[in-house]
C-alpha cells in the first residue's frame, strides 16, 4: 500500500476505537480480516500511524483545531512521521485510495499550528482531568514528563542469564543492533524505528524460542532487581500474572531457593506455565490461581514478599497509549481497592526482618506513596525500608546504583522512574521492612 492507504486505513481504525470505546489491537486485527489485501508491512505501517496518534492525540487535535479521526490521522502522518504538506499532497494525488485533500484549514494547521499557547495536559499529551495529578508528581515538569511519555518506546529485552549472556544474545540478533541498556546489566535494546518502518517481531527469533531472553521493558528489570531476591532465598510473587518478573527474580537467584507464584486471576496466571519451562527456571512453585487461602502456610517465612500491584498503568502509556484516553476516576477508584487488598494480603507472608516490596507501572501518587502511607498507618510493624537499602540489595552495577540514588528520583517512600527520567518506563517501587 502506499502512503494516502495507510492513512485512510489508520482514519477508519481509529474511528472505530474511538466510536466503539474498544483498544486498539483489536480495531487493528479487525480491519487486517477485513481486508486482507494488506501485507504484513503494510498491516505494520497503518498500526504506527494509529500508535503515534494515539500517543499525541491531544496536541495533534490542538494543532489541527479538530479530534476527528481523520484530523488525528493527518496529524499524526505530519506531525510525528515528518511528511510536510506539500509532500502529504503528492501522496494523497498519487493513491487512489487516499482520504480526499487537506482542505485550506488543515493545510494551514499542518504547517502553522503550534503549541506555543496550549495548556500543560495539552503539551503533555495526557487527559486533562489527570492534569493536577501530573502535577503533584511532576510539578513544573509535568508537560515534559507527559511528553516523554508520548513518544515510541524501544524495544528492550531481558537477556536470561539461566541460559544465555548478553554477548551471545546480542550477537544472535546484531542485525537488529541491539546496544546493552544503560541500567540494567541483563537488557538489551533496539531503538524504535521511526514513520511506517517495521518494529523487530523478536519473538519470532530461534533465541526466543529457545528461552534466552524475554520481552522486558528495563524499568521493569530493574524493579525486579530492586526486590533484592537472593540466591536462596524464599520469595513470594502474589500478582504475578504471566510471570514477567517472576522470571527475572528467578534468573536472579540463579535457580536456587523458591518462588511462590500466585495471582487471582487464572487467565492472567495461565501464561506462566510455558514460560517458566521455556527459561528453564526450576525454582518456581506457582500455586493455584484465586483464593489466597492458598497462601496461608508461607505465613512469616518470605524473605521478600513482590507486589506488583494492578495499577492504572499510566507509566506504560508509551506502549499502550490507548489506554491513556480510556482510563477514568472509576478506573482509577478500582485499581486503588485491589491495591489495599494485595498489601493486605501480602503483609502476614513477610518474615520479621522480611521486605515487602511494592511496584506499579504507574506515576500517580495515589497509587504509589498514597498506597503505601496508608500501608504504613495500619501496620505498625512496617517501616519503609529506604532507597539506600533497596539499592544495597539489588545488586546493581555501580553506575546504575549511582543513577537510581538520584534524589530527584525519590519520592516520600519510595523511587519513581519515568521515561524522561531514567529512559524506562514509568515504575514505582518502595521497600517495606518487618520489625
Ligand atoms: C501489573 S500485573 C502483574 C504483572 C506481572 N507481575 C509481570 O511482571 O508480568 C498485576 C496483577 O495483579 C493481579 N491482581 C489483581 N488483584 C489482585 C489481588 N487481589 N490479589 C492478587 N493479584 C491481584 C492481576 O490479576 C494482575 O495479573
Amino acid at each position: 500500500m502506499k502512503h494516502g492507504g495507510i492513512v485512510a486505513a489508520a482514519i477508519e481504525v481509529i474511528a472505530d476505537i474511538e466510536t466503539r470505546h474498544r483498544p486498539a489491537a483489536g480495531a487493528l486485527k479487525d480491519w487486517g480480516v477485513a481486508h486482507r489485501f494488506a501485507g504484513s508491512g503494510d498491516r505494520a505501517a497503518i498500526g504506527n500511524l494509529v500508535f503515534d496518534a494515539l500517543r499525541q492525540r491531544a496536541s495533534i487535535a490542538w494543532r489541527m483545531g479538530d479530534d476527528s479521526p481523520r484530523a488525528l490521522a493527518l496529524g499524526a502522518y505530519g506531525f510525528c512521521w515528518n511528511v510536510d504538506v506539500e509532500r502529504l499532497e503528492v501522496a494523497f494525488a498519487a493513491d487512489r485510495h487516499a482520504p480526499a485533500p487537506p482542505t485550506d484549514r488543515e493545510r494551514s494547521a499542518l504547517r502553522l499550528a503550534t503549541l506555543d499557547d496550549a495548556p500543560d495536559w495539552v503539551r503533555g499529551d495526557y487527559p486533562e482531568w489527570l492534569d493536577g495529578r501530573f502535577k503533584e508528581v511532576f510539578g513544573a515538569e509535568a508537560a515534559a514528563e507527559g511528553a516523554a511519555l508520548a513518544e515510541r518506546a524501544p524495544v528492550d529485552l531481558r537477556v536470561n542469564t539461566l541460559k544465555a549472556t548478553r554477548d551471545k544474545v546480542a550477537k544472535a540478533l546484531a542485525r537488529l543492533e541491539p546496544a546493552g541498556t544503560p541500567l540494567s546489566a541483563t537488557g538489551l535494546r533496539i531503538a524504535s524505528g521511526r514513520g511506517p518502518a517495521r518494529q523487530p517481531h523478536v519473538e519470532a527469533e530461534a533465541g526466543y524460542r529457545k528461552g534466552w531472553f524475554e520481552l522486558q521493558d528495563e524499568g521493569s528489570q530493574l524493579a525486579a532487581a530492586l526486590a533484592g531476591a537472593a540466591p536462596g532465598g524464599q520469595v513470594a510473587d502474589i500478582c504475578a500474572g504471566a510471570g514477567g518478573k517472576t522470571l527475572a527474580i528467578a534468573a536472579l537467584m540463579a535457580n536456587k531457593g523458591q518462588i511462590y507464584a500466585w495471582d487471582a486471576d487464572r487467565h492472567r496466571l495461565a501464561g506462566i506455565y510455558e514460560r517458566l519451562q521455556r527459561a528453564g527456571v526450576r525454582n518456581a512453585q506457582v500455586r493455584e490461581a484465586g483464593d489466597a487461602a492458598v497462601l496461608s502456610d508461607l505465613n512469616g517465612r518470605m524473605d521478600v514478599v513482590l507486589v506488583d500491584a494492578p495499577c492504572t498503568g499510566t507509566g506504560v502509556w508509551r506502549r499502550r497509549p490507548d489506554t491513556k484516553w480510556r482510563v477514568g476516576e472509576k478506573a482509577l477508584e478500582e485499581r486503588k481497592a485491589q491495591q489495599a487488598e494485595t498489601l493486605r494480603l501480602a503483609a502476614p507472608l513477610v518474615k520479621p526482618g522480611g521486605r515487602l516490596v511494592y511496584v506499579t507501572c504507574s506515576v500517580l501518587a495515589e497509587e504509589n506513596d498514597g498506597q503505601v502511607a496508608s500501608f504504613l498507618a495500619a501496620n505498625a510493624g512496617f517501616a519503609a525500608a529506604g532507597i539506600a537499602d533497596l539499592l544495597a540489595a539489588a545488586g546493581l552495577d555501580e553506575p546504575a546504583a549511582a543513577r537510581l540514588a538520584d534524589p530527584a528520583l525519590a519520592t516520600s517512600h519510595g523511587l519513581q522512574m519515568s521515561p524522561r527520567r531514567t529512559q524506562t518506563d514509568g515504575f514505582y517501587v518502595a521497600g517495606l521492612i518487618r520489625s
